[in-house]
């Protein structure tokens, strides 16, 4: 039997967050950019239906909410924005995060750092 799976994602959704391991960094603030994309068996009725899908604005809610805390690591934030959207979207199969935070202040100016976290759901 085959089945389709969906994916409803944000790309390069710019934050300024006091996310930083050296209170400068959470003083200061730092760029960073998220990605997520949560995917679910597709099993759609009326593919025009919001309430059929992910609205996509309910995943720039979460990141919104998850960036404005202030933290220590990338890490922090990429696991609460993983777990909120477990918590949010139970349906879902798999979700990936990525943070990058644009100009991590070790004197390369080229360089971006970045965490991600990989869910898939035991079946
Ligand atoms: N794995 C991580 N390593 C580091 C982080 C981080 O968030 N995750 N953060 C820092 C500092 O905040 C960094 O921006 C200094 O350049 C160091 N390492």
């Amino acid at each position: 039997m085959s089945q389709i799976t969906q994916e409803v994602a944000l790309t390069n959704v710019r934050f300024y967050a006091p996310i930083g391991y050296y209170a400068e960094e959470r003083l200061l603030g730092n760029e960073f950019f998220v990605d997520v994309a949560v995917r679910f068996p597709f099993q759609n009725p009326d593919a025009e239906q919001l309430s059929n899908t992910i609205n996509y604005e309910g995943l720039f809610a979460i990141l919104s909410r998850v960036m404005k805390r202030e933290r220590l690591l990338l890490e922090s934030a990429a696991e609460e924005i993983l777990s909120v959207a477990r918590d949010c979207y139970s349906f879902a199969v798999e979700i990936d995060v990525m943070i990058r935070k644009t100009t991590p202040p070790f004197g390369k100016d080229h360089a971006h750092s970045s965490v991600k976290l990989h869910y898939r759901k035991q079946l």
